[in-house]
């Protein structure tokens, strides 16, 4: 990469960019990223509020950039993603620069696709996952998502030379495991019994291996592949959309949820913001520390405290009017085990007519059910990160958000 901040103009794309997590990438790559010449959002689903990248009504842009949807030509008459792009002029903190930002609606497990949108790219931020545990999917598209698709773009940076991959992992890859066994306050190096059949973290765990694996190949070039993984515990935030299906359904419920977790099972969670933070300055420090980042995986961690799932989601349903209700359990675990058992049956029944997917069912319950907190410093020694957001102003964020939207289809 070229040598001083301001002289640099890199390109990064982040994939999955219109995601949760991804658009919160994206948006603080904008707002504190000095080298970005380039941003390239690459999804599935190409998101609306991309739109208002364009009258900077969200974002400090000076101005309207011009903007169009121009085509990549197609090669040898294979069909490629539709791109759209506009310059937007973002004020940064250094002051103000021309930032292109580049749409693209594309498919990571289409490898023509993906080797289009990393083509020339500094770095590539993949956060593109189907974050499914709700039966929603099939085992197989999970797996052509999540591991394919990260293979893909694995390919993609060593044929066209992009050195710097940073790839959002997940907490999930390490457990709960298959037999409940608590991970309590454990770090990167704490030894435990990683042991999957759920679809969904058996292909975090295969893709964060494929990525790990990748450190050190060369690339198109001569020069050696670094990448490292980072891994999420529950994320919430603006956005959260579990957050707010929960508000909902205590609003219909006359403002009450009522507790099915023990109060003692200690859930770890982390704010959006900061979680895009980590990814930020992991794409920012690779380069630089590649000798000690390479390889790596970081779990994501900030100063939000340590709670069962539903007390910590109560604290920002507390403030928007809800109740949780007991103090203990409402329902018997045994009732609980049925009912999810009774979902899963369901589910299969409905699927011809439709797709029936709560969020019961015994993976969630499982999960739920088990302590995984992780208290870690492994990204702080290693690339300085600290978290850019407190858990005051985390929690803030969050309610305002949650009361904005949270009866909105939004
Ligand atoms: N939400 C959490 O609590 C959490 C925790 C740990 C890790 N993660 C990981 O973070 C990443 C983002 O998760 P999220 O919660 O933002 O989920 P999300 O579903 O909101 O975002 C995922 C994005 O990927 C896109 N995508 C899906 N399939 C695609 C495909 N075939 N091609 C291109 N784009 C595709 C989706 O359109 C979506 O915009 C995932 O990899 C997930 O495993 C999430
Ligand atoms: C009906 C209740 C018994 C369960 C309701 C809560 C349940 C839906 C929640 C509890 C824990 C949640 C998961 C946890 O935050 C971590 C992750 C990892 C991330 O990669 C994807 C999301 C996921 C699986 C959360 C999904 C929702 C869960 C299971």
């Amino acid at each position: 990469m070229a040598d001083s901040a301001q002289a640099q103009k890199l390109v990064y794309l982040v994939t999955g960019g219109c995601g949760f997590l991804g658009e919160h990438v994206v948006r603080m790559l904008l707002q504190r990223e000095p080298r970005l010449g380039e941003l390239r959002v690459f999804d599935l689903h190409l998101g609306p509020w991309l739109e208002e990248l364009k009258t900077g009504s969200r974002w400090g842009s000076l101005w309207r950039g011009g903007c169009g949807r121009f085509p990549i030509p197609s090669q040898a008459g294979i069909p490629t993603p539709a791109v759209e792009q506009m310059i937007l002029v973002s004020v940064h903190m250094d002051g103000i620069r021309p930032v292109r930002v580049t749409a693209i609606q594309g498919d990571v497990t289409q490898a023509h696709e993906v080797a289009a949108a990393v083509a020339g790219a500094h770095v590539v931020i993949h956060t593109a996952g189907l974050v499914d545990v709700f039966g929603r999917a099939s085992p197989k598209i999970i797996h052509e998502v999540n591991v394919q698709g990260t293979r893909n773009v694995i390919e993609a940076c060593v044929q066209t030379g992009t050195r710097f991959l940073v790839y959002t992992s997940s907490m999930e890859v390490v457990g709960p495991n298959t037999k409940g066994d608590p991970f309590y306050r454990g770090n990167e190096d704490t030894p435990y019994e990683a042991v999957h059949r759920h679809p969904y973290p058996c292909s975090k765990a295969l893709a964060e291996w494929l990525v790990l694996e990748a450190n050190g190949r060369k690339v198109c070039g001569g020069l050696p592949l670094v990448t490292c993984a980072l891994r999420p515990t529950g994320i919430y935030g603006e956005g959260h959309q579990i957050m707010r299906d929960f508000y909902r359904q205590g609003l219909r419920l006359g403002g009450r949820l009522f507790r099915a977790i023990p109060a003692s099972v200690e859930h770890g969670r982390v704010y959006v913001g900061n979680v895009a933070w980590m990814h930020v300055l992991a794409a920012r420090e690779l380069e630089r520390r590649a000798a000690l980042m390479g390889g790596q995986v970081y779990f994501c961690y900030d100063g939000s405290p340590y709670k069962s799932y539903e007390d910590f989601n109560m604290e920002f349903l507390g403030p928007c009017g809800l109740r949780l209700v007991g103090t203990r359990p409402l329902v018997p675990y045994w009732l609980l085990v049925f009912l999810a058992a009774l979902n899963v049956l369901l589910q299969w029944l409905l699927r011809p007519l439709l797709l029936y997917a709560p969020l019961l069912n015994p993976y969630t319950l499982a999960v739920a059910n088990t302590t995984f907190t992780v208290s870690t410093d492994k990204a702080q020694r290693h690339f300085g990160y600290e978290p850019l957001f407190s858990w005051e102003d985390s929690r803030t964020r969050t309610i305002l958000w949650v009361q904005a939207t949270g009866g909105s289809a939004q």
